[in-house]
């Protein structure tokens, strides 16, 4: 049933002054996949997902997301449509309890206000009330709810990123961008986040795209990869096809892959 597009890029490019970062991406996300997108430091890939969230706008080409041109969409209305994402580095509000964190992003999601949160109105009160339930029931998806009281930034680290998670997960997104959600994970912790992300894309019928460089999680959980080098794409397939694809081999010589 993976047969429509969720995502579309036709033929994305970016350029920095004299530097391509991206050239002429072409990717195809099918609904329920969960992707990879990957390459050695500074092969573009983050920059790919800075042009799907319109963060940057494209030198050149398009962004199709559910068949929609998104790509002259400012970021807040490409959220709104159903795309979300993590960054690189965890950007928890740190002052705030992991509950805080996630109300944060349903106040944003409903379109609260800061006039209307000032004075209480109503609305706000009524607005506050169901960020507040549905931020609760989600930390309960995650199982991040005995936790929910505490400080964000004083949880082990694999739970941070499972908040983090939860956070992009509170705007009800489609499809998910995770940008390299294993880093700094130890063995355990990435075999827990490769069962995680395989839970909530059933959980929440998600479709997902991950920049992923820990090779176990991305040959263990994406069913197609893109491999991007100095912003070509040099490769696109299945885990199988990519290990044994001589381009890529080359690309990460000198890395050892099964780091
Ligand atoms: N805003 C920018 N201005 C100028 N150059 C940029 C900008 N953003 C990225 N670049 C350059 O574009 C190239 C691709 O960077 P990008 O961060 O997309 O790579 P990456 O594949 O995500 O790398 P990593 O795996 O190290 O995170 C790099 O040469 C980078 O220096």
């Amino acid at each position: 049933m993976q047969n429509k597009s969720m995502l579309k890029t036709d033929n994305l490019v970016m350029q920095f002054g004299g530097l391509t970062a991206v050239s002429g991406l072409s990717l195809d996300v099918k609904e329920g996949q969960i992707a990879g997108l990957i390459g050695p430091n500074g092969a573009g890939k983050t920059t790919a997902f800075n042009m799907i969230t319109g963060v940057y706008s494209p030198t050149k080409g398009h962004v199709y997301f559910n068949n929609e041109d998104i790509t002259p969409y400012k970021p807040n209305k490409i959220t709104n449509l159903g795309v979300a994402r993590t960054f690189q580095n965890i950007r928890l509000f740190s002052s705030m309890s992991v509950l805080e964190n996630v109300i944060v992003a349903k106040h944003l999601r409903m379109g609260v206000n800061i006039f209307e949160s000032i004075i209480m109105s109503p609305s706000y009160k009524r607005k506050d009330k169901q960020a507040y339930d549905e931020a609760y029931q989600l930390l309960k998806e995650v199982q991040l709810e005995d936790v929910a009281h505490e400080l964000a930034t004083s949880l082990p680290y694999g739970k941070q990123r499972r908040l983090e998670i939860a956070r992009a997960l509170a705007t009800n997104p489609k499809l998910l961008l995770l940008d390299e959600p294993a880093a700094g994970m130890n063995p355990q912790e990435s075999m827990e986040l490769m069962h995680f992300i395989k839970e909530i894309r059933d959980k929440f019928k998600l479709t997902i795209l991950m920049i992923e460089h820990h090779m176990k999680v991305v040959m263990g959980i994406c069913e197609n990869i893109t491999v991007l080098d100095h912003g070509v794409t040099i490769a696109v397939g299945s885990p199988k096809e990519i290990q044994s694809n001589p381009k890529v081999i080359e690309a990460y010589l000198g890395v050892d892959i099964d780091a």
